[in-house]
């Protein structure tokens, strides 16, 4: 599933969140989005999911603007994987997984042995067999933040938008969460702060000050030159025994 952005242009009051922003997300390729604290990054995957309409611009999702399209039929392409999301409702993990089935129903499309699988599956995932009973509000963080993953894997998006899913993730859970969404066959857009995980990513697209700055192969926008410029930090690269671009920061300038 492709997703084009055409000078996204997105503005509250008088200040410009996202200016001209242009890039294609091309099907199957998982596209890192990083950047500074405040450069547009969640604001670009709220567009990106339909939530946000841009000011000006276009977003077409394989050669349809995202904006004619029903919320249903978005939500039936796209899963969005928020920073901060909540609930007040008093719900079950498995119910909040279950949530992820919702754009599939209606009344003559009832509940079927295909969803409850797709729900063990996305429970198994991110390893939240064991709490499905456990209601939602006593998880800590971490467990939440898995949760919203397994909702979004329920959902069998073909474009999945991460926005920093690793927040609150243990090391262990935020590699195994990384391979999870490396592996996954479909296209997807993952906002990242942390610059070597970005590294594994297709491309990575920056941005700064509402603007992108860099797209590219990570280590083509991962140079110390533009983490200097754009994270006011000082960083050296060298290459692992793998083979794999590492940076070392040393501090901020
Ligand atoms: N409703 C709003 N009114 C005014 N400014 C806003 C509004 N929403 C967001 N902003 C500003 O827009 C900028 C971009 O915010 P956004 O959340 O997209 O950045 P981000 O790159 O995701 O940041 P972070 O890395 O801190 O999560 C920030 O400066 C933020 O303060």
């Amino acid at each position: 599933m492709s997703l084009e952005l055409d000078k996204v242009t997105v503005t509250v009051h008088r200040a410009t969140l996202l200016r001209e922003v242009s890039l294609q997300v091309q099907p199957g390729e998982c596209l890192g989005l990083i950047g500074p604290n405040g450069s547009g990054k969640s604001t670009l995957m709220r567009c990106m999911a339909g939530l946000r309409k841009p000011r000006s611009g276009a977003i077409r999702l394989r050669d349809r603007s995202l904006f004619a399209m029903t919320a249903r039929a978005r939500a039936q392409q796209i899963a969005l994987v928020e920073q901060q999301a909540d609930t007040t409702e008093r719900l079950t993990v498995r119910e909040a997984v279950e949530l992820g089935r919702t754009p599939f129903l209606s009344p003559v499309r009832g509940w079927r042995a295909e969803d409850e699988t797709r729900i063990e599956a996305a429970l198994q995932a991110v390893e939240m067999t064991a709490l499905a009973d456990r209601l939602w509000h006593t998880l800590s963080g971490g467990e939440q933040q898995r949760v919203h993953i397994a909702r979004a894997l329920a959902q069998a998006p073909k474009l999945l938008l991460l926005d920093e899913p690793t927040n609150h993730l243990d090391i262990r859970h935020q590699l195994a969460l990384l391979k999870l969404i490396h592996d996954l066959p479909i296209t997807r857009v993952i906002a990242l702060h942390d610059l070597n995980q970005a590294m594994s990513c297709d491309r990575l697209a920056l941005l700064d000050g509402g603007r992108l700055k860099a797209i590219g192969r990570p280590c083509e926008v991962l140079t110390e030159a533009i983490v200097r410029d754009s994270f006011g930090v000082a960083a050296s690269r060298s290459i692992d025994p793998a083979g794999k671009h590492v940076l070392h920061f040393s501090h901020a300038v």
